[in-house]
């Protein structure tokens, strides 16, 4: 569904992805792995093309990604929830989700108010708070509310867990295991590695904006050097 193929990403004269490969298949959820500032934020800028990858290709079905606007990436079909949580502080959260709202899209699952509702029971007994009344978790919680309602195909979601309470991560994986249930297309990136290896069906590990590793849980387990050198555990 979603294949990159020899991204190289830069910021001025900083080469960020070098010759990056790696493709997610329909229906499975990822995890993105790799200490702070390995580059797994830029590789998730650079498929919804925050980032313009200087060389390489993204594609998604099929359709090439590089060169176009993000709000047509985000058309095609890709929802992004970015680490710092952008929720409208002023609206309450049933706005926060009318804001979201967009078209269904063929082969995505079709999400309304009430089924995020049950995703996220939190947000539904706040349904009529401010979203600057909300705490931190709860505030990605309505990020990622506010994305599905835009009826993604792809989920990129960069750090879901990060800065979180424990209970509110609890949470989050048993949505993100749930939409992975309705057929959703899930990446996430992640320095835990126990919510990654909860959530996810397949591990790839970056370092320096390389890849080091893509595979199952099980085979990462048989490799703990690799697990030494490159996560933070
Ligand atoms: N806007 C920017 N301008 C210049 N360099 C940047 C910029 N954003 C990130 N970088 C650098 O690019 C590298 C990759 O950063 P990136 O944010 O992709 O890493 P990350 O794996 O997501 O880490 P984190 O967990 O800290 O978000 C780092 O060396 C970082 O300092």
């Amino acid at each position: 569904m979603l294949e990159l193929r020899d991204v190289n990403s830069f910021y001025g004269k900083a080469h960020i992805l070098q010759d990056l490969s790696f493709s997610v298949g329909r229906g499975e959820v990822v995890a993105l792995l790799g200490r702070n500032g390995a580059g797994k934020s830029t590789t998730m800028k650079s498929i919804i093309q925050i980032v313009r990858p200087r060389t390489g290709s993204v594609t998604l079905a099929g359709r090439e990604l590089v060169g176009q606007p993000s709000y047509r990436v985000a058309r095609a079909g890709i929802g992004y929830v970015p680490e710092d949580r952008r929720i409208f502080t002023a609206l309450t959260v049933l706005e926060n989700l009318e804001v979201g709202r967009q078209p269904r899209r063929d082969g995505a699952p079709v999400w309304t108010v009430d089924a995020l509702f049950e995703l996220f029971p939190n947000l539904y007994e706040r349904r009529n708070r401010l979203g600057k009344a909300m705490s931190g978790g709860e505030q990605q919680m309505l990020t990622i509310a506010r994305t599905l309602m835009g009826n993604p195909s792809l989920l990129l979601l960069d750090e879901p867990s990060e800065g979180i309470a424990p209970v509110i991560v609890e949470q989050m994986a048993h949505a993100i295991l749930r939409l992975k249930a309705q057929g959703l297309t899930v990446m996430i990136s992640e320095q835990n590695l126990h919510f990654a290896r909860v959530v996810a069906d397949r591990a790839i590990i970056i370092e320096s904006g390389a890849k080091k590793f893509d595979g199952s849980f099980e085979e990462l387990a048989a490799k703990p050097e690799i697990r030494d050198a490159y996560l933070a555990v």
